[in-house]
């Protein structure tokens, strides 16, 4: 969810179709300012939620900055768990040009951060060569164990299943055996997945969104990943170490439309057995 108040009544919303628990994400961007951050953080936490609120390295105009919103995070009691990312800005607004140097700042510990997502690209990233991708994923990898902090990686959403299942084999074989969740998008209007696809560089061309379940000759309408997680299932499951791998849902279409959506599956999948 995003800092802004239509997501903190939407949360509230789907509340009740939710586990207690559930972790909840919360962004930053550049259009939130610290209040937002803290108050929709705090709203996971009074809805009996666990708040995972980004931290991104290059919004970041100081260490005084992190460090602040660190701080605020703890004084509610929302910071064992974060999410640590480079951030969209193509250069860095203040000292830290990569989530590697947030983690290297040794400073997560010291504000009670105990488990730190960190970001997997199944398709690659269009302004970060592959190389660079994975040098940096086994860097955080690295730094994080030193820490004694444990990691969780969480995938860009995606619509083809193939990339995903290869990726989850290349993380494997690098000797990287922290918990994956894979980026799925929740049930929204076509053209805004469209839209976000094409912000974000993922890829929606005619065959793999047909593959999802859509169309691009006819964007009326909402699609769901329900072909997605029952292809990825199968795909993983065909593969010997695929170790901890579940989903994150990327909520484009709101939380509520993705919380009834999940049960709706879950009770479909419990009919089928
Ligand atoms: N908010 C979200 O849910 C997600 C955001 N992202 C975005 O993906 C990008 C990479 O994130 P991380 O893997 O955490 O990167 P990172 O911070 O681990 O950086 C990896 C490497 O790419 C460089 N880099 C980072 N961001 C860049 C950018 N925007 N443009 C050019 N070079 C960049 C860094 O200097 C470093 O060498 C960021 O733009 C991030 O915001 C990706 C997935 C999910
Ligand atoms: N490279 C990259 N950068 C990101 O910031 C990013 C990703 N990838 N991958 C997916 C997640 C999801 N992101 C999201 C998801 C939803 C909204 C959203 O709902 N935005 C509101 C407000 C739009 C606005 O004012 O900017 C919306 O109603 O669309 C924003 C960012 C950000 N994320």
């Amino acid at each position: 969810m995003t800092g802004k108040q239509k997501d903190i009544d939407d949360l509230r919303e789907a509340a009740p179709l939710l586990p207690a628990g559930t972790r909840v994400n919360v962004t930053f961007l550049g259009n939130e300012n610290l209040e937002m951050r803290i108050a929709a953080s705090k709203a996971v936490l009074e809805l009996g939620f666990t708040p995972v609120p980004h931290v991104s390295a290059r919004r970041l105009h100081s260490e005084a900055e992190l460090t602040e919103f660190l701080a605020a995070l703890q004084e509610i009691g929302a910071s064992k768990h974060i999410f640590s990312v480079g951030g969209d800005p193509a250069e860095p607004m203040g000292p830290y040009g990569s989530s590697l140097e947030v983690i290297q700042s040794g400073l997560l510990p010291q504000y009670g951060v105990e488990d730190v997502s960190i970001a997997g690209y199944p398709e690659g990233h269009p302004d970060i060569a592959s190389d660079v991708l994975w040098r940096e994923l086994e860097g955080k990898a690295v730094s994080l164990r030193e820490q004694n902090l444990s990691g969780v990686i969480l995938t860009q959403f995606g619509f083809d299943t193939d990339p995903v299942a290869s990726w989850v084999n290349d993380v494997r074989g690098r000797g990287i055996d922290f918990p994956i969740r894979i980026g799925t998008p929740g049930p929204a209007g076509i053209k805004r997945l469209i839209n976000f696809a094409k912000r974000f560089g993922v890829g929606a061309n005619a065959m793999i969104v047909k593959k999802y379940g859509f169309s691009l000759t006819n964007l009326i309408g909402t699609a769901g990943p329900d072909k997605f997680i029952t292809e990825l299932g199968d795909l993983l499951a065909a593969k010997e170490s695929a170790g901890d791998v579940g989903l994150h849902f990327y909520t484009f279409g709101g939380m509520t439309a993705t919380s009834k959506w999940a049960q709706e599956f879950t009770a479909r999948q419990e009919a089928a057995k």
